[in-house]
C-alpha cells in the first residue's frame, strides 16, 4: 500500500566529488539513486569511509551536489543553493539529528534556545508564552524534565544532550527526519534509551526516517528497508529482514559476518506493540528492562539514567514493549 504512494523523499543518480590533488576527483557519493516512502524508515549501513555522511549532508543540503536530483515532497530541493536553504519553506520540512550532541549543540545556547531557535525562525509559532508552551510540549515528548530547560549543554548528560538535540528536529513536525548515527557518541547504555525513544518517536508523530548507521543490529531494529552503501555506490537494497537472511552482495554478506554472535532472531528487546500505561508507580525499577529475558546487563546499566531522571524515567516507562514484556 505505501509504494502505490509517490515517494517522500526520491534521489536520482546523486553525485558528489571532491578535489584531490592537480586534476583527480573523489567520488564520495556516486550515482546515487533510492526512494524513500512517508512513513518509512530506512536504514543506510556501510563502512567509515563509505559516503554516508556526504549522502546525508547532500540531502539536508548542507552540501552542494556534483550531479543528480533530490526530490522531497513535491520540491526540487537539489537546485536551491545550500546558502538559501535555511530560509526555504521545505527546510521545515526535513531535519537531521547530528551523531554527537554536544559538537552540534551551540554552548552559548540553553536547551530552551536550541529547541526554539528553529520554531522562532521557521514557524508561525511565535511571542513568549507561545514558545514556552511548544518546548514544554517538546521537552514532554522526549522525556527530558522541564526544569532542565535553562541548562546549557556542558550542565546536560550525554542523554539529556541528545533529547535536546531531538526535541530541536523534531520541533517544526518534520516529514523526515535524517539520523546520522545518532546514538554512535552515547554509553552503550544511554545509547539504548534514546533508540527505545526514537522508535517510541516514529510512531507517535509518524515521521520518517533516513537512519544512518554502522551498526546492522540497531539498523535492524528501526527499520523497514536497507541501503547497502560501498565505495560512494549503493550496492544492495531491500526489507531488512530480506537484506539480513539472503545478502546478495559480497560486500552485504562481509558485514553481516562481521557483526558479533549474529543470530537470524528477533531482538531480545523488542521495539513494537502498544505503548505501557499507566505510569510506572515504583520510579525506582525500571519494570520494562527487568523483564528484559536477555538483556539483564543491559537493564543494570539503563538504571542510572533513569533514577538520574526521576521524572524522566515516568516518560522512558512508556517505550512501547510487546505484550509478553507488559507488565
Ligand atoms: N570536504 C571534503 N573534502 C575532501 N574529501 C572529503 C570531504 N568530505 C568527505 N570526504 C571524503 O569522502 C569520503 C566519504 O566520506 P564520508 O564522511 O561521507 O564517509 P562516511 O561513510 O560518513 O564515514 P564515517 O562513517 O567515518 O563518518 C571519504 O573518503 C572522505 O575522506
Amino acid at each position: 500500500m505505501l509504494n502505490s504512494q509517490p515517494p517522500l523523499l526520491q534521489v536520482k543518480n546523486l553525485t558528489k566529488t571532491f578535489p584531490v590533488g592537480k586534476d583527480a576527483h573523489l567520488h564520495a557519493v556516486d550515482q546515487v539513486s533510492f526512494t524513500l516512502q512517508s512513513g518509512e524508515s530506512v536504514g543506510l549501513v556501510g563502512e567509515s569511509g563509505c559516503g554516508k555522511s556526504t549522502l546525508v549532508r547532500l540531502i539536508t543540503r548542507l552540501l552542494d551536489v556534483t550531479a543528480g536530483e533530490i526530490h522531497f515532497d513535491d520540491a526540487i530541493l537539489s537546485t536551491i543553493a545550500v546558502r538559501q536553504f535555511p530560509q526555504n519553506p521545505y527546510r521545515a520540512g526535513i531535519q537531521l539529528v547530528f551523531q554527537d550532541p554536544t559538537d552540534s549543540l551551540n554552548p552559548r545556547f540553553t536547551a530552551y534556545d536550541t529547541i526554539t531557535e528553529p520554531i522562532k525562525r521557521l514557524s508561525s509559532v511565535q511571542g513568549r508564552q507561545q514558545l514556552q508552551a511548544r518546548a514544554a510540549e517538546l521537552a514532554d515528548l522526549v522525556g527530558l524534565p522541564q526544569d532542565l530547560l535553562s541548562r546549557f549543554p556542558h550542565q546536560l548528560s550525554g542523554g539529556q544532550k541528545a533529547r535536546v538535540g531531538i526535541a530541536r528536529a523534531i520541533a517544526l513536525n518534520p516529514k523526515l527526519l535524517v539520523l546520522d548515527e545518532p546514538t554512535s557518541a552515547l554509553d552503550v547504555s544511554v545509547q539504548a534509551v534514546i533508540l527505545h525513544l526514537l522508535a517510541d518517536l516514529k510512531k507517535r508523530l509518524g515521521m520518517s526516517y533516513l537512519f544512518v548507521s554502522h551498526d546492522l543490529n540497531v539498523v535492524r531494529l528501526l527499520c523497514d528497508r536497507v541501503l547497502v552503501m560501498y565505495l560512494g555506490k549503493i550496492v544492495e537494497s531491500g526489507p531488512v529482514e530480506q537484506i539480513f537472511n539472503h545478502p546478495r552482495h559480497p560486500y552485504t554478506e562481509a558485514l553481516i559476518s562481521a557483526i558479533p554472535s549474529f543470530t537470524a532472531q528477533p531482538h531480545p528487546i523488542p521495539l513494537t506493540g502498544e505503548p505501557r500505561s499507566p505510569i510506572n508507580p515504583n520510579p525506582s525499577v525500571c519494570r520494562l528492562y527487568g523483564r528484559c529475558p536477555k538483556g539483564e546487563d543491559l537493564c543494570h546499566q539503563v538504571m542510572p539514567e533513569l533514577t538520574e531522571l526521576s521524572s524522566n524515567h515516568q516518560a522512558a516507562c512508556h517505550f512501547p514493549v510487546s505484550s509478553d514484556l507488559a507488565v
